[in-house]
């Protein structure tokens, strides 16, 4: 099995991994079949030019949403990414909020992650060597920067920071567990931030996440509590403005790293080789 694409294959840059409702992104794409030691990632992937980027794209439910949050084959996608070139990772995503601060609409820049999943494959190092990675800060602080400036420049009701707690799913919160992780202080909840920003930083790549609000989760709102056709509505009704951010995003992104993420690796013994 390969885990690099052909030689010919395009190389790109900057990648985007698209979240429920957002499953296409640029016009004029090459399609490219990457195979992965991990299997192959939630779709081919989609590699497009914007004002000169080299971008590189795939929803990570696959275009017709068939990966559940927790069956999403999270490795093979970074993975793919990562050999293709791909060193700067945005991630935007559909999120509850644990707070009634933040309505539906706004944009989420979180800075902390909780995990609440079990049993997802969260690391590439299994067998070989032990590699424990840095996780405090989990998300690329110049990634973060530019993707908050840009929302502000554009107008957002913007959360430039907060904690995004990623539960197992696929259902959604009770309004006890709900009401907890809003007394913890956590502000965002979504399914798959983790293990994405963990497996992005274990590739020392740069990862934001674009958390849009769809709706106050369980503990929160009277009434029904959250479904998932009042996601894709919200989610819906913002997907042509988040697709203008990413872009915008994606053009304001340093071409040069100066943050700590690529060397998050440095001075570790790999068991495996890096695409
Ligand atoms: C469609 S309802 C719940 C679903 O939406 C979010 O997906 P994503 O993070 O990929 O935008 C949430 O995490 C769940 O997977
Ligand atoms: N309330 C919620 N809980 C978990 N994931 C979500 N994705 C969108 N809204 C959500």
């Amino acid at each position: 099995m390969s885990s690099q694409p052909s030689a010919a294959a395009p190389a790109a840059e900057i990648g985007v991994i698209g979240g429920s409702g957002f499953y296409s992104f640029l016009d004029d794409i090459e399609e490219v079949r990457v195979d992965t030691p991990y299997g192959p990632p939630s779709d081919p992937i989609a590699v497009g030019e914007l004002a000169g980027r080299r971008v590189a794209f795939v929803p990570r439910h696959g275009r017709d949403h068939r990966f559940p949050p927790h069956r999403i084959p999270y490795r093979a996608n970074l993975w793919a990414l990562r050999s293709l070139g791909v060193r700067q990772v945005l991630a935007p995503s559909a999120v509850g909020s644990l707070t009634p601060r933040y309505g539906p609409g706004t944009l989420g820049i979180p800075d902390q992650i909780v995990d609440r999943t079990s049993g997802r494959d969260q690391t590439y190092y299994e067998h070989g060597a032990a590699v424990h990675v840095s996780f405090s800060d989990p998300y690329c602080p110049a990634g973060r920067r530019t993707a908050a400036g840009t929302a502000k420049t554009a107008g957002w009701d913007l959360a430039d920071r907060g904690t995004l707690v990623v539960i197992e799913g696929p259902r959604f919160s009770t309004r006890a567990e709900s009401q907890w992780f809003a007394a913890q202080g956590w502000t965002l909840i979504g399914m798959t931030g983790h293990p994405e920003a963990v497996l992005a930083r274990e590739l020392a790549l740069c990862y934001t996440s674009l958390c849009l609000v769809t709706d106050l989760d369980a503990g929160i709102e009277e009434g029904e509590g959250v479904t998932m056709d009042e996601v894709l509505r919200v989610f819906g009704e913002n997907i042509g403005r988040l697709r203008t951010l990413v872009g915008d995003v994606v053009k304001a992104l340093p071409a040069e790293r100066s943050c700590p993420c690529p060397n998050a690796l440095d001075g570790m013994k790999l068991p495996l080789e890096l695409p």
